[in-house]
């Protein structure tokens, strides 16, 4: 969501050439749709996998899409690793992860891993090269503030350190809860933002107090030297240039779902689909 002036949508490309040519030629990181690779291609370089190009560069030139679906990828593959593979298909690794295997192969194209005809990926270096481009290799430590509902929820959930991201810090305003361990870490006050977030070195604030509050509570963890905001509550917040927000609205999710099912009942119907319009027949 659009944060005062900057977007949060698809990640910016490098400039545009002066005089762009009819048929732009593949660049690194963003393959030509026309090209992208449609089966396992040989490797490019000596390790089998990647392209050499600057890894900066490329993460640079990756829709949002992709971005929300290499971290699906790594979680399967983290799990496959966990049994013990060594080497997936683009069809295993598609399947899993439930996204078609064309879109996995130009998804994985960004990152520059073009797999090995006959063997596929090798699921440790898959693993490493989806780290690098998310800047999964080292931790974010993250600080929870509103420890209700969903305060609560997030912080007692053991999912999040092992995936890089420990809740080291959490806030409320609620007398009451001062002091109170969740999920083992303290509860301290409102007040206290930016300071114990400077002394943590948080770069993760997630917002799960009520929408009034929210603003209010941005302000603090920007200045505690908080880069990235995770906001659960229903408002747009207001941040500095440097600051990164993502929001999140399961209601909106439901929305869409519900677009579908509505879609596809239609369809059923007797309507008629054309690219994303129905047509009632
Ligand atoms: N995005 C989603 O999908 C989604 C889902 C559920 C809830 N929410 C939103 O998350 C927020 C929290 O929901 P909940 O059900 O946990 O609410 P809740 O009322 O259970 O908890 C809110 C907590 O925030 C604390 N709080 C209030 N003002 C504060 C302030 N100024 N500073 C710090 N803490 C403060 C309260 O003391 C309370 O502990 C709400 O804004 C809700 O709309 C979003």
């Amino acid at each position: 969501m659009a944060q005062r002036g900057r977007r949060n949508g698809a990640v910016p490309s490098p400039k545009p050439s002066p005089k762009p040519s009819p048929k732009p030629k593949r660049r690194p990181g963003m393959p030509d749709a026309d090209n992208a690779p449609t089966a396992e291609l040989p490797a490019v370089t000596d390790n089998g996998t990647d392209n050499g190009t600057d890894p900066e560069v490329r993460a640079k030139s990756i829709p949002e899409a992709a971005v929300a679906r290499l971290a699906v990828y790594l979680r399967v593959l983290c799990a496959m690793a966990e049994q013990g593979a060594t080497t997936v298909s683009s069809e295993e690794l598609s399947a899993a992860a439930g996204v078609n295997s064309a879109k996995l192969r130009k998804d994985l194209s960004y990152i520059g891993s073009y797999g090995t005809r006959g063997v596929g990926y090798e699921v440790e270096v898959l693993v490493g090269q989806i780290e690098r481009i998310l800047g999964l290799t080292r931790k974010h430590k993250v600080a929870v503030v509103g420890i209700g509902n969903l305060g609560h929820a997030l912080a007692n959930y053991g999912g999040f350190p092992g995936r890089g991201f420990p809740v080291e810090a959490l806030f409320d305003i609620d007398p009451d809860l001062a002091g109170v361990p969740v999920g083992g870490i303290p509860v301290s006050h409102l007040e206290d933002i930016p300071r114990v977030c400077a002394e943590r070195q948080i770069s993760i604030g997630v917002i799960a107090t009520p929408p009034a509050a929210a603003q209010t509570v941005c302000d603090r963890l920007v200045a505690g030297g908080v880069g990235s905001i995770l906001n659960f509550a229903p408002v747009v917040l207001q941040v500095p240039e440097h600051v990164e927000v993502r929001k999140v609205d399961l209601a909106v999710e439901l929305q869409i779902l519900s677009f579908h099912v509505a879609r596809k009942a239609d369809g059923e119907a007797g309507s008629q689909v054309i690219g994303d319009v129905v047509v009632s027949s």
